[in-house]
């Protein structure tokens, strides 16, 4: 098992990752995912100390490799790491690149090394190409030689940095599958992918990382099917979000509708559902502005969740409960508009606000 106690990292005065903990099962195949910049390749590179964390612990079993003194190389073996850019000697042969470490480091005779790597480049399916140069190898072909040499280490975990990133689109599957086979052989892992249905089929575990840290994390289903938090929902569901504040005295309805629409138009909704959302919302705040008191509030907020079209709009704001959109003073044909263009309407108070949800 890896244990990571409040493990914490900045470069300079950017901080990275804030005190994360959290417990990695042997035989478990994490897939770290999240948006562009979180912290996910900092995190890997962290775990066999690519980079020094500033603090907190790392735990292999009972073995803390964060103490002073510890052996790096020794780490380094246990979890070994594929790079997304490979880093193949690039002068030497793909036999000599996997059986480098193991004599040096493993202490491997020739013999047993070249043994040992042309069985796990016939893993990787690549013994063919033993002695070539890695410049006379595709990408797919270089990447499957870089987890050919991190098996011939014999890690306990091996660490994935974006491994298909650096690659053409037609070679990504070659080495996913090679990773399949890994995992399937009981291999424990953990990936960091932008592949998000490989990170489905494959992980026992999911980190979605965001805020500096592990937001959330679940089985697969979990996070793709049942995200609980509020940034995953949106990473998961590629929801494309529109949230304006307004007080009430200095609104401007047109420039709320010329952003609404700039939004619509930006995820290339049709004119129809931009016509829509639009009225509506011209609807709603028209009414609310007829009953402007001192310091009234008004939210808006629209998602539009790309995976199954839906589109949502919510409306909050601070009057009191009587002024909501279905008590007498709302005009009735903005009602009957608003409901004719909806699935759904649902109003509730949250936080002294009137909240309504609408479903188109
Ligand atoms: N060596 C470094 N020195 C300074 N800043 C760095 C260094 N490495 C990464 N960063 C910064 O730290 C942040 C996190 O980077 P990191 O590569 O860990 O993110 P990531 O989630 O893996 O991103 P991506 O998905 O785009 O690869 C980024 O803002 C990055 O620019």
């Amino acid at each position: 098992m890896i244990s990571i106690r409040n493990l914490s990292k900045s470069y300079g005065d950017n901080l990275i990752l804030k005190d994360i903990s959290v417990d990695i099962e042997d035989g478990a195949v994490i897939a770290i995912i999240g948006p562009s910049g979180c912290g996910k390749s900092t995190f890997i590179r962290c775990l066999n100390l690519l980079e020094q964390p500033d603090s907190g612990q790392i735990f292999i079993g009972a073995a803390e490799i964060t103490k002073k003194g510890v052996n790096i190389d020794a780490v380094r073996q246990k979890l070994g790491m594929v790079f997304q850019s490979f880093n193949l000697f690039s002068h030497k042969t793909v036999l000599e690149n996997v059986i480098l470490a193991p004599m040096k480091v493993l202490k491997l005779s020739q013999e047993q090394a070249v043994r040992d790597a042309l069985e796990y480049l016939e893993m990787v399916g690549i013994a063919n190409r033993a002695d070539h140069l890695p410049s006379q190898l595709s990408g797919g072909q270089k990447q499957r030689v870089a987890i050919a040499r991190c098996l011939a280490m014999h890690p306990e975990v091996i660490l994935f940095d974006e491994p298909t990133s650096a690659l053409d689109p037609t070679m990504v599957d070659e080495v996913l599958s090679v990773i399949r086979k890994l995992v399937r052989s009981g291999l424990s892992c953990i990936i960091v992918t932008h592949e998000m249905n490989f990170a489905k089929n494959v992980a026992t575990k999911v980190f979605y990382m965001d805020e500096k840290g592990i937001y959330e994390s679940g089985t697969p289903s979990d996070i793709f099917e049942r995200p609980q938090r509020e940034k995953t929902k949106i990473f998961i569901n590629k929801l494309k979000v529109f949230s304006g504040e307004y007080k009430l005295s200095e609104i401007d309805l047109y420039e709320i509708l010329r952003q609404v629409t700039e939004y619509c138009l930006k995820y290339d909704m049709n004119k129809r559902e931009t016509n829509k959302i639009t009225l509506i919302c011209e609807e709603y705040v028209t009414n609310l502005m007829k009953r402007r008191v001192s310091d009234e509030r008004i939210a808006i907020f629209l998602r539009y969740n790309e995976n199954d079209d839906s589109k949502e709009i919510m409306f909050k704001d601070n009057f009191s409960p009587e002024n909501h959109f279905e008590s007498p003073d709302f005009d009735e044909m903005s009602v009957l508009l608003i409901k004719g263009f909806t699935k759904s309407v649902e109003y509730r108070r949250e936080n002294g606000q009137n909240v309504f949800e609408l479903k188109l």
